[in-house]
């Protein structure tokens, strides 16, 4: 299992090692020692599982104190655009973006501390994303930037895609009416 940096500091990108035979493959998808030698100190206490179809978009959302949450986004079938904006209010990246393509194939993962907001669109049918988070969910934390915020500019790979959104995703404030409380 590699980690490497982006860009945008504190975002980390994970490479499990795949041990392929006859019969399929093996991997270990989740080692805290490791996560924690690339300084991911967290302590997961809640699992997540959403199926998408082909077009489905779902962000970008992250939860306020004291429910922030860091997340470990990885795809188990299928393949998604992952994207995560800073929104960490004294970030000299405060705005900017990190997209990665995420699939059953390339078994890459995918870190996001608080701070950031997360979003993914579906690039294949049957899509079966599954993320660790390291707070629970708590509806009344939620928050939501605008997933097409013109100011973002998100390079969302959606040309010739029938895009789902959910009512709740379409009426986001924009990042400049945004106020972070990270
Ligand atoms: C997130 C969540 C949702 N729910 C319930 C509440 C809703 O009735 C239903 C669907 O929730 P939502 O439409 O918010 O699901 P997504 O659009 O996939 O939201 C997630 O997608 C983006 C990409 C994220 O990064 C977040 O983890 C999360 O916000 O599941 C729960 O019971 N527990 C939970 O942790």
């Amino acid at each position: 299992m590699t980690v490497t940096t982006t860009p945008i500091q504190g975002l980390l990108i994970i490479q499990p090692r795949i041990w392929p035979d006859d019969r399929g493959y093996f991997y270990e998808s989740y080692k805290k020692n490791v996560l924690a030698e690339a300084g991911i100190v967290a302590d997961f206490v809640q699992d997540n599982q959403s199926f998408s179809e082909k077009g489905a978009l779902r962000g970008l959302h992250a939860q306020a104190q004291p429910f922030a949450q860091g997340k470990l986004v990885r795809v188990i079938k299928g393949k998604v655009w992952d994207v995560a904006v800073d929104v960490r209010k004294n970030s000299p990246t405060y705005g900017q973006h990190f997209g990665i393509e995420l699939s059953g194939e390339n078994h890459t993962q995918f870190w996001i501390p608080p701070g950031f907001v997360h979003g993914f669109v579906t690039l294949e049918d049957d899509t079966i994303f599954s993320y660790k988070c390291t707070n629970y969910y708590d509806k009344s934390s939620e928050l939501g930037v605008l997933w097409n915020d013109p100011a973002l500019d998100l390079p969302w790979p959606i040309e010739g895609l029938d895009i789902k959104v959910s009512p709740k995703d379409q009426v986001h404030p924009t990042l400049a009416d945004f106020n972070s409380p990270f």
